[in-house]
């Protein structure tokens, strides 16, 4: 079975990873490359590193373009997809990157993104319980955001075993990709580099009411998130550094135990060997999370730390991953494993 991809977005970050990835993936064609600005430019001159589509001309982002595909990606400023997606067929696939579609609480999308909700698709993070069964029969998918894969993949199965106390505080370095192409003074290389710094702090995240969302659904009750995110020299990565009231009785064994049963057949997450400690540069382009948990006895908290690509695993892998599933694909067709370090 060959599938024919278009990807909305293809100048920018994530969907040139997303091509990066398609090029390698055997059961795909890829089809229309839409842009805004970059419209009518050559692909190779804005993803140099995409040598086979190099000579591409990237056609403008309308509906008629991404027309008469099985699979259509939308990596786009936020806002950007309903009004696409409402025009391309209920039979066709459509994998958002964007955030549009990621939360239930119409409340909570509202005070983070200052619009009306647009409504929620199947949230495409696999790894989370009961998340297979509905990406299987998925026409349309939410990617979830970079950095509630890293925290919910870092913290779920703390939940899922009921050994975490619902107050979760998570800080999570990010490299600058993750803030998309578009120029901005503070992803200069000079403020940048040799820096580091936070933004979002004190619970103005919009990533806040995602990352609650999924541990709280798998928890079974509401887990309020404490979220710092802080910028990286580095242009790929983030590291989540998540905590947990460890509830009475709960023992190290416990916590190990519940991570090992919980990773033990996850093709994409790695829980490393005890005393090793995720890092960046180990996921760089590939679609892994590596994962280390710690109970911290004197303080009484489980201490998780996850580290994956915000390209890959974070962005346009999940996505790729999802598209396997809702396609009936073996779920890891195409997708690496092996970063590339140093
Ligand atoms: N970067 C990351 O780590 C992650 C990104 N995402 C999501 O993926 C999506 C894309 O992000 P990213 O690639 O980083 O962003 P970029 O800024 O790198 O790319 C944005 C893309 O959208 C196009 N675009 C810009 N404005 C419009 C418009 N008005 N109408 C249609 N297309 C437009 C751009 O086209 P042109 O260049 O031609 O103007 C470009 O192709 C976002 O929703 C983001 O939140 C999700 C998870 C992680
Ligand atoms: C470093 C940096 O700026 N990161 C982005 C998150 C990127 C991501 O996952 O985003 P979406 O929800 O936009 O899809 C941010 O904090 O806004």
């Amino acid at each position: 079975m060959t599938v024919r991809v278009a990807v909305a977005g293809a100048s920018g970050y994530a969907g040139g990873e997303l091509l990066r990835l398609l090029l390698g993936h055997p059961g795909v064609e890829i089809g229309a490359l839409t842009g805004n600005s970059s419209a009518g430019a050559r692909l190779g001159t804005l993803q140099p590193q995409l040598v086979p589509l190099a000579g591409r001309e990237v056609a403008p982002t309308t509906a008629g373009e991404l027309a008469g595909h099985d699979v259509v990606f939308l990596a786009l400023p936020h806002g950007r997809s309903a009004a696409l997606a409402r025009e391309l067929g209920p039979d066709v696939l459509v994998v958002d990157c964007g955030a549009d579609f990621r939360l239930r609480d119409a409340a909570d999308w509202e005070k983070f993104y200052g619009s009306p909700h647009p409504g929620t698709w199947p949230y495409g993070l696999p790894e989370l319980p009961g998340a297979r069964a509905a990406l299987a029969t998925a026409t349309r998918i939410a990617v979830p955001g970079c950095y509630p894969t890293a925290v919910a993949l870092t913290l779920f199965p703390a939940y899922a075993a009921r050994l975490a106390g619902p107050e979760a505080v998570v800080v999570a370095a990010s490299g600058t990709s993750g803030a998309g192409r578009t120029p901005r003074p503070h992803l200069l290389g000079s403020e940048v580099m040799g820096s580091m710094t936070p933004y979002g702090v004190g619970g103005g995240h919009r990533h806040t009411p995602e990352i609650a969302q999924s541990l709280s659904q798998v928890a079974g009750e509401r887990v309020t998130v404490s979220f710092t995110p802080t910028l990286a020299p580095m242009s790929r990565g983030i590291l989540a550094t998540c905590s947990a009231p460890a509830l009475p009785g709960v023992s190290a064994e416990d916590v190990r135990t519940a991570y090992a049963k919980a990773y033990a057949d996850e093709p994409f997450v790695r829980l490393l060997p005890e005393g090793q400690w995720p890092a960046t540069a180990a996921v760089r382009g590939a679609n892994t999370a590596l994962v280390q948990v710690a109970l911290d006895e004197t303080a009484g908290r489980i201490v998780a730390v996850g580290a994956i690509d915000n390209l890959t695993k974070g962005t346009a892998g999940g996505a790729v991953q999802s598209m396997n599933l809702a396609l009936g694909l073996p779920e890891s067709t195409g997708l690496p494993t092996i970063g590339v370090a140093p």
